[in-house]
């Protein structure tokens, strides 16, 4: 799929800014023939994301570099991270060993890397500064990088750690062995996902866009590509560096007026993800039992009451950023909203938008306003209506959803007045119990990944090369690291 880099709004576009070559990563490190997990569809060709403009964003306030992270104080590879700096006082690129190239983007290359001597697997985004500079896209990595460290959420990537050299900028993150959602897709019959898989996959996005919305943060950038796929087969929302950064008022709708509005589903948990309600919990499946139950079934059984669908309306929090007006052309083409390519400012409507494109093109294998070409991609966001193909057949509730979704003024979209909530409660999601998806199944987890089978020695060549590196000359050891190769 076609993409570019820097590109314009609609209106300032000339047609040479239509054509522009897809995204296509220099080279690729080669190392440890054999895998276990997938690699990065972006490390070959890709759908890039586009992004000029982005000055409205410098001016916010960094986030705090030392936030905590109360949901890791057990895992493991932070202990491990936590043990080398209490023994080593910091953590540097010498404490790693590079094991393998993942996958590379436009601002960085990924690698798989082994905390030496602790048997502690990371994903390692390395980003070249001095070129980066040249591009002048070093703001992008200060924003992803203060974004990733203010995160704390299942459905997200958590930043162990990160460290600088005199040439690289160094993010050290957790490794997801299932690669992404768009090579994930190719594997599936027709190459399209059941709505099923959709369903659960959509929801884990759904909790992650909630949470970064509160926080003020609109993702921008969704699509295949960026969400992995986790050891466990969950979801990880990935690539921070086209965010935007804003302030947000958290609201609280009273509970009183809830009442009165009709809920599609009175069993759904309408409070935000992070906060877990009794009432909500079901106890061995996120989804409601009654989604799988047979035809049979539902015609025996009349609904009783049940004590975990008796669900009072709970105080809705609202907090979405949609006040915010960026005019930053960011994004990728199939994916972005109208209101991004007429340049009318935009704020978080914009996730809901690419949620619904994220939606469609997992269902049906193809984005719903592909043209033949950028321009052409751009013209039929703006000005075409929303077709479905005829097959596959998709229920009624899941076209109301997209349709819901892809709206095109942005103030009469799904989500624009009460957020992720009003998404949650659309039929589409019947039987999602939001507060415990993480113990749902996942439609496909991941082969579990043998590390020995590609820790193997580095060749002499490539440990030359590593000492090319910005590393400080009394931390340089032999044999740790292998060649990076950028953009
Ligand atoms: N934590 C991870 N685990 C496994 N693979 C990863 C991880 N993070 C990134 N990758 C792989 O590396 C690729 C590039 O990463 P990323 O998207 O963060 O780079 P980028 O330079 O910001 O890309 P973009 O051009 O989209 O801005 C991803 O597509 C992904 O496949």
């Amino acid at each position: 799929m076609s993409s570019v880099k820097e590109t314009k709004p609609l209106d300032q576009m000339s047609s040479k800014d239509w054509s522009a070559p897809a995204t296509q990563c220099s080279s690729v490190l080669k190392v440890g023939e054999k895998t276990d997990f997938v690699e990065s569809g972006k490390s070959s060709m890709c759908r890039g994301s586009t992004s000029t403009d982005l000055s409205d964003e410098s001016s916010y306030s960094t986030l705090s570099s030392n936030i905590s992270k109360p949901h890791k104080s057990n895992d493991a590879q932070w202990e491990a991270i936590q043990a080398v700096r209490s023994r080593d006082g910091v953590v540097g690129l010498n404490h790693f060993r590079l094991l393998k190239r993942l996958g590379c983007g436009d601002i960085g290359s990924v690698y798989l890397c082994e905390l030496s001597g602790m048997k502690s697997y990371f994903a390692m985004k390395v980003m070249d500064k001095v070129s980066l500079e040249g591009r002048n896209k070093l703001l992008r990595v200060e924003t992803e990088r203060e974004i990733l460290q203010s995160l704390d959420h299942p459905f997200l990537p958590t930043l162990y750690t990160h460290f600088e050299t005199d040439k690289f900028s160094c993010l050290v993150m957790e490794f997801c062995p299932g690669g992404d959602l768009h090579m994930l897709r190719q594997r599936q019959p027709g190459k399209r996902f059941c709505e099923q898989a959709v369903k659960f996959y959509v929801a884990e996005i759904l909790l992650a866009m909630e949470y970064l919305h509160m926080l003020g943060i609109v993702y921008r950038d969704l699509k295949p590509e960026n969400v992995l796929v986790r050891e466990d087969g969950h979801i990880m929302l990935t690539d921070f560096d086209l965010s935007l950064r804003c302030s947000v008022n958290p609201t609280l709708v009273n509970s009183t007026n809830l009442t009165n509005q009709p809920l599609s589903n009175s069993s759904y948990c309408i409070q935000p993800s992070s906060c877990i309600q009794p009432s909500c919990v079901v106890p061995t499946s996120c989804f409601s039992p009654r989604l799988f139950r047979s035809k049979k079934d539902k015609k025996d059984k009349k609904p009783k009451p049940e004590v975990g669908n008796q669900v009072t309306p709970l105080p809705e929090l609202m907090a979405e950023p949609t006040g915010v007006r960026s005019m930053s052309f960011v994004g990728t083409h199939e994916y972005l909203a109208p209101e991004i390519i007429k340049n009318e400012g935009h704020g978080s409507a914009v996730d809901w938008w690419t949620l619904g494109i994220f939606l469609y093109e997992l269902l049906f294998g193809k984005t719903p306003f592909k043209g033949s070409n950028n321009r052409g991609t751009l013209m039929n966001v703006v000005g075409q209506s929303l077709r479905f193909p005829d097959s596959p057949v998709v229920s009624f509730a899941t076209r109301d959803l997209i349709r819901g979704l892809l709206v095109k003024e942005p103030k009469n979209r799904l989500a624009y007045k009460r957020g992720a909530t009003e998404i949650k409660q659309h039929p589409f999601f019947e039987g999602v119990n939001w507060a415990l998806i993480r113990c749902a199944s996942p439609p496909e987890i991941p082969k579990p990944v043998v590390y020995e089978r590609i820790a193997s020695p580095v060749t002499s060549v490539l440990e030359k090369k590593v000492a090319a590196l910005a590393i400080a000359p009394e931390k340089k050891e032999s044999g740790n690291y292998l060649e990076f190769d950028f953009f």
